[in-house]
């Protein structure tokens, strides 16, 4: 602020420009470079490539040391280090890779740990293979630990076994072990240390079972038994057990057998739909189910188990071998990311496995919300953005700079100005102490002490005469400054800056944000970013005449939710009844937006279908203060923090809400077509809907009462005007006058937490918006758009009797909710299948009629007359 401002009582102090923002600019992205090289995947990879040459100089001069240490050893202990920087006709040595080679392995050899050294090859190798692969293919943490223990324990062994050896097969790491150890416990005490040692690390990684010693002993004395004579020969076969292969062999069959029946068991129990494991590879598996120990408990997966198909088997190893440090069995369904997608846009139903591990089938089903807390299996907290793990945020440089870097001061027009201000205002007999100058990027804001004495009133009504002198259309007068005790003149640059948006993402500021739904609107006169949290304000009403820079502003807040948003975590609902204007985010259709079930396009251009999609997200928005309120939370950012820590059940409806925010191009259009059909769900929307995430920015061109009712204008808090035709439609907007006087081109008056702040809004132009749809609309999507819930209008349905022959499509699921839950209630239809409250009773309707369900009982739940889903299905079988 200080580079900008010109004050008139000091003009000779120059102050150290330390706040210019382009200086800070430079350091800033100084400091974000190395931090950017820090992350940057290819340093990554070049770290990698080093680690697995590394890996392989050790192995080769490793290998080479067997066969060459003994010509080597005198010469390396003769010349220690310094054979290094010997020439090469003065000492020859026989390892492969030379000096350095003879060097390094007498080095990790003789000194270090013997032939446990070659762990240091794998541990190179491992680290080399994490970087360059990009993630986490072996567990560097767990590996590290084994190798601690190889080195100590291979080192100790080979020292025991190989005292006699001149090869330094322990290094003299394991001689000095081995040394202390035999004088502790004596030869015979140090050989069974080191066997019971060998013996728990085997039992412990690979849970060594020893059945097969029972077996075989039981086995021993019985005779053979002859296959015709066995009860069940397809089942066991059995077989003279002469040696301990074929015990083994024999026992990993019944094993194989045995798990084979179990999960059948479990599955039957559970009602997993059975999914052809990879290799029955007819086509692609639905799920997979990977069985751990034995099947006492049912397993529940899906929603966060999301293994992404290309886990490579180490890491699913790795997996594993995790799990079987886990008390109890445990069994595992991957699914993929498709599936996931599928099941959470489809409502949860009784094929759906839930997923959470439950002690047993027969459990309450009120106690399986209190499940997660007993500590059956520590899971790790569910993570949404791991939907689509490989997702990449857009980067900067699809965004263009606009040469904004710098804001234009001409020196020559502050001083006219100036001096402008102080003579009009002490030709009406005014007179100023003090003025100040802050250059913006569109206007210069001269703040004014008036002297003693001097009504404000009378500045703020010579606005019109100071314009006039100053010759200069778009002159505010803020009388006073709110909080400064100064009078504030706006006056337009003549020369007006670009604010580009790529330079407010790449802010600090926005960069390191926190907010739930940070948007960048823009500069302010001071040069300071503006960016606010959508989710707080909590809803926004843009207006502004044709021309000003409305969409301009659409697309800045889109873009800037882009960047900072995961597909995940965020949802659009886009009304364009332009038709044109939103239309280029058509392609991150998979990706962020939301639609109706059924229909084709995303972006709502139909009036008929905005209002079926208002009241679409007015259910939406009801089924999840129903999810609140089952979860006994307040808002959804408590819902998902307990969702996350999978502390509800998505068998029970529970998912992860990500953020929607609803955005209506042109306001006025559709209240002129549709009136209150489209104000009712709106008003609705914007009176409850923060709480559940819901969020709407809506825009206009005419900001007229009747479009802007008190309704809509009660629930708006935060309003933005760009430049309007008249100082009414400025008041209907904003409550006060000044829109008018804005210079069109993103110049605006933000009205947000009480303040009115003037802003040059980002500019964010249509090719950038394109490459970054683009960008996004490459990657990896969800299998279709969000579904929102489904929107039948009264009108269609009315008049349409119960019958069964004309039965809703959604009959037969709703028919097998309500009976695998036993409860005949319309809200239970209307959160399982996310529907609205008139569809879901029809449904219930259609129930009675076809006997399913008892008749209404008032305040308490229908009957359910069918008890069994076998039931159940001869009844559908017959209805047909
Ligand atoms: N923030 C901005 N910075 C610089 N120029 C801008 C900015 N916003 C808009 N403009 C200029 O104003 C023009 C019109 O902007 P925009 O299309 O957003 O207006 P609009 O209010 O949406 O008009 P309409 O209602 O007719 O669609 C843009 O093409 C651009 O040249």
């Amino acid at each position: 602020m200080s580079k900008n401002k010109l004050k008139t009582e000091k003009p000779e102090s120059k102050k150290p420009r330390s706040s210019d923002p382009n200086v800070l600019k430079q350091d800033k992205e100084a400091e974000v470079k190395v931090k950017e090289l820090v992350k940057d995947e290819r340093t990554h990879k070049v770290l990698g490539v080093i680690c697995l040459l590394l890996s392989l100089y050790c192995f080769i001069a490793f290998t080479s040391y067997l066969f060459t240490w003994e010509e080597d050893q005198d010469k390396v202990f003769r010349y220690s280090a310094s054979i290094l920087l010997m020439d090469m006709d003065s000492v020859r040595v026989e390892n492969l890779l030379g000096r350095l080679g003879a060097f390094v392995s007498h080095w990790f050899f003789y000194k270090g740990f013997g032939i446990a050294s070659y762990l240091f090859c794998y541990l190179f190798f491992i680290l080399g293979v994490n970087f360059v692969v990009g993630r986490r293919v072996f567990r560097v943490w767990r590996n590290l630990k084994y190798i601690l223990f190889g080195l100590l324990f291979i080192s100790t062994t080979a020292a025991f076994v190989s005292s006699f050896s001149d090869f330094p097969w322990g290094g003299a790491m394991g001689d000095t072990v081995n040394h202390w150890m035999i004088g502790f416990l004596g030869r015979a005490g140090a050989a069974l240390l080191l066997l019971v040692a060998g013996l728990s690390w085997l039992i412990w990684k690979y849970n060594l079972d020893f059945k097969w010693l029972e077996q075989r002993l039981k086995s021993k004395p019985k005779p053979a038994v002859a296959p015709a004579a066995t009860p069940e020969p397809a089942v066991i076969a059995v077989t003279p057990m002469s040696n301990n292969a074929t015990a083994a062999k024999n026992n990993a069959k019944e094993k194989e057998k045995e798990k084979e029946n179990r999960r059948t068991n479990t599955l039957k129990e559970s009602n997993v739909a059975v999914i052809p494991p990879p290799d029955e590879e007819d086509e692609l598996p639905e799920m997979q189910l990977i069985e751990r120990g034995s099947a006492s408990i049912t397993l529940i997966p899906p929603a966060h188990t999301h293994v992404p198909e290309e886990v490579e088997e180490e890491e699913m190893e790795e997996e594993l071998e995790e799990e079987e440090e886990d008390p109890g069995p445990l069994l595992y369904i991957e699914e993929t990311v498709e599936q996931t997608n599928a099941r959470r846009n489809k409502k949860p139903n009784a094929e759906d496995v839930a997923w959470e591990i439950k002690p047993s089938v027969e459990e309450n089903e009120d106690e399986a919300e209190e499940a997660p807390k007993r500590p059956a299996v520590q899971l790790d907290p569910y993570e949404p953005t791991l939907d689509l793990r490989d997702y990449k945020y857009p980067t900067l440089e699809l965004l263009d700079s606009h040469n904004t870097e710098k804001i234009v001061q001409d020196a020559g027009e502050l001083d006219r100005n100036k001096d402008q201000i102080i003579n009009t205002l002490k030709n009406y007999d005014i007179a100023i102490q003090k003025i100040s100058a802050t250059v913006g990027p569109t206007v210069t804001l001269y703040e004014i002490v008036p002297a003693a004495g001097v009504r404000i009133s009378r500045i703020k009504n010579l606005e019109d005469d100071i314009a006039l002198s100053l010759s200069a259309l778009g002159i505010r007068i803020i009388a006073p400054i709110p909080g400064k005790g100064t009078i504030g003149i706006e006056v337009p640059n003549v020369k007006k800056s670009m604010v580009s948006l790529r330079n407010l993402i790449a802010s600090e500021k926005f960069q390191q944000s926190t907010m739930d739904l940070p948007i960048a609107i823009g500069k302010k006169i001071d040069n300071e970013n503006f960016i606010a949290d959508l989710a707080k304000m909590p809803h926004l009403l843009m207006a502004g005449a044709t021309g000003q820079g409305k969409s301009v502003g659409i697309n800045t807040l889109l873009v800037s939710l882009l960047y900072k948003k995961h597909p995940s975590q965020l949802k659009f609902v886009l009304v364009d009844p332009k038709k044109v204007e939103l239309s280029l985010y058509k392609l991150i259709e998979k990706h962020f937006l939301a639609k109706l079930p059924g229909e084709e396009d995303a972006i709502i251009t139909d009036t008929k279908k905005v209002i079926h999609t208002l009241n679409a997200l007015c259910i939406e928005m009801d089924l999840r203060y129903d999810l609140l309120k089952e979860a006994g939370t307040r808002n959804i950012k408590e819902y998902n923090n307990k969702f996350v820590q999978r502390r509800l059940n998505p068998q029970r409806g529970h998912r992860y809400l990500p953020f929607v925010v609803l955005v209506v191009d042109e306001f006025a259009d559709l209240i002129m077509t549709a009136g209150k059909e489209v104000e009712m769900p709106i008003a609705r929307l914007a009176q409850l809907a923060r709480a559940v995430g819901i969020h709407l920015i809506i825009a206009t061109q005419r900001p007229s009462v009747n479009i802007i009712t008190g309704t809509i204008k009660a629930n708006f808090p935060a309003r933005i005007a760009f430049k309007v035709s008249s100082k009414i439609d400025s008041r209907t907007i904003l409550d006060t006058g000044g829109a008018e006087q804005l210079i069109g081109q993103g110049d605006m008056l933000v009205s947000f937490n009480g303040e009115l702040v003037r802003l040059q809004c980002a500019f964010v132009d249509t090719p950038e918006v394109e490459r970054v749809a683009e960008y996004i609309g490459e990657q990896r999507s969800y299998p279709e758009a969000y579904l929102l819930p489904e929107y039948v209008d009264d009108k269609d349905m009315e008049g349409k009797e119960i019958s069964l022959q004309d039965r809703d499509p959604l009959f037969e699921e709703a028919a097998r909710v309500i009976v695998q839950n036993q409860q005949g209630s319309t809200s239970l239809l209307q959160r399982r299948m996310k529907l609205g409250y008139n569809r879901a009773g029809r449904l219930m309707d259609q129930l009675e009629a076809a006997g399913i369900v008892g008749p209404n009982l008032g305040s308490k739940a229908r009957e359910v007359n069918v008890k069994t889903e076998a039931d159940l299905e001869e009844i559908l079988n017959d209805l047909g």
